[in-house]
């Protein structure tokens, strides 16, 4: 650990971009600086072969900009895996807005952001993502086509959230299918870390299937109103990985699955919403195989929001976007299985025929 440690700091004064970690040769990494709305934004656009890099723009208050720059450029990396593997001529891109959205997020700064967008000329398209609404994307409009996950009424798919919980609920039955022998998830528990735009609606998924659901979030207001509203039980102990259920659905934030929890689960399942969710995908991928523990991949089971969104730029309709999403069933035992058969983790049988649809496109071009 120490030695990973100083590796990663010589690193970073040797190479502080091209160098970094989380870097895996992205095309492009944009750096958007406005003084007068006080914009600090960055877009990574991580791969292009399939299609233009689409990806949600996150506002979030980084702890250093450093932290941005690598959020950046892991969840850039991930759209590119998450539009290969379910199918989509789409690229991988992300952006992060630095600051506070309750508090920083105002429509001149999402204008400024909108226009850098468009300075890309649409080799990277936005929509939401934490911190973002339906109504931010609409503001984002207003300077550039290069957006999607604008509202109903402005001609757009419309809150991509309930997709996203909707794919992540057929991920889990899939997940339960293999490791229990039925996707039936009456009486089994499942803890929901975040109960935000997609967690509280896998929440209702949940609970309406009889699930016994337990909700853990920083926000003790919604806490209180997911709680009433879907009868879910409000999980109080200090140490949300050491749980004792059956599932446990990540919808926060990503890598909490990390050299600190990952001996800690009891769950049999992990499966949810949060952008990755492996630290470390290589290493923690090979360590929930090794213990047993079930993990369906993010980027294959979160992929509702984007096929949501997808559906603005194709044209297609509500029922082909919720056949889709419902296809990540099938998909997910398909790569399971694959897993299993090849004796490798999960992560990398998904990453593996993402991978190969990049490089089978690649050849062609
Ligand atoms: N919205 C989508 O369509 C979509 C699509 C794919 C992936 N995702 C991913 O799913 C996750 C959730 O997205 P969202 O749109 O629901 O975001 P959101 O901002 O609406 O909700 C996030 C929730 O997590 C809570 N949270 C933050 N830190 C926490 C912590 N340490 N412990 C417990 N709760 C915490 C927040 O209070 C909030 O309620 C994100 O990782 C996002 O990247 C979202």
């Amino acid at each position: 650990m120490t030695v990973d440690v100083l590796k990663a700091n010589e690193l970073k004064k040797a190479a502080p971009v091209f160098g970094q970690l989380s870097f895996d040769d992205h095309e492009q990494v944009v750096f958007c600086n406005d003084k007068d709305t006080g914009l600090k934004a960055i877009i990574g656009i991580h791969n292009t072969v399939l299609g233009p890099a689409l990806g949600g723009t996150r506002m979030w208050n980084y702890s250093s900009e450093w932290d941005a720059v690598n959020d950046v450029l892991r969840l850039s990396r991930g759209m590119t895996f998450k539009s290969a593997i379910t199918g989509l001529n789409l690229g991988g891109g992300k952006a992060v807005i630095i600051g506070d959205a309750k508090t920083q997020k105002t429509p001149e700064l999402m204008r400024r952001f909108g226009e850098f967008v468009h300075s890309l000329s649409g080799k990277y398209i936005t929509a939401e993502d934490v911190g973002m609404e339906t109504a931010d994307m609409d503001t984002v409009r207003e300077v550039t086509p290069y957006v999607t996950g604008i509202s109903e009424d402005k001609g757009g798919a419309g809150n991509p959230s309930p997709i996203t919980a909707y794919g992540v609920y057929m991920g889990m039955k899939a997940a339960a299918k293999f490791k229990f022998g039925t996707d039936n998830l009456e009486g089994k528990s499942v803890l929901v870390q975040g109960i935000g735009h997609v967690g509280e609606s896998l929440v209702e998924h949940l609970s309406k299937e009889g699930a016994k659901v337990l909700i853990s979030d920083i926000n003790q207001a919604r806490l209180e109103e997911v709680s009433k509203l879907y009868n879910a039980q409000i999980f109080t102990d200090a140490d949300v990985y050491s749980a004792d259920v059956d599932i446990y659905a990540p919808c926060a934030l990503g890598a909490t699955i990390n050299d600190e929890t990952i001996d800690r689960f009891k769950a049999s399942i992990i499966a949810g919403a949060a952008n990755n969710q492996l630290a470390d995908d290589r290493k923690h991928g090979i360590v929930l195989r090794e213990k047993g523990i079930l993990y369906a991949p993010d980027f294959l089971i979160n992929a509702g929001g984007i096929i949501n969104v997808y559906a603005e730029l194709e044209g297609y309709g509500k029922k082909e976007i919720m056949e889709k999403t419902q296809n990540i069933y099938n998909t997910t035992l398909e790569i399971l299985t694959s897993a299993d058969v090849n004796d490798i983790s999960t992560h990398e049988a998904a990453l593996k025929i993402a991978q190969q649809r990049i490089a089978d496109r690649k050849k062609q071009q």
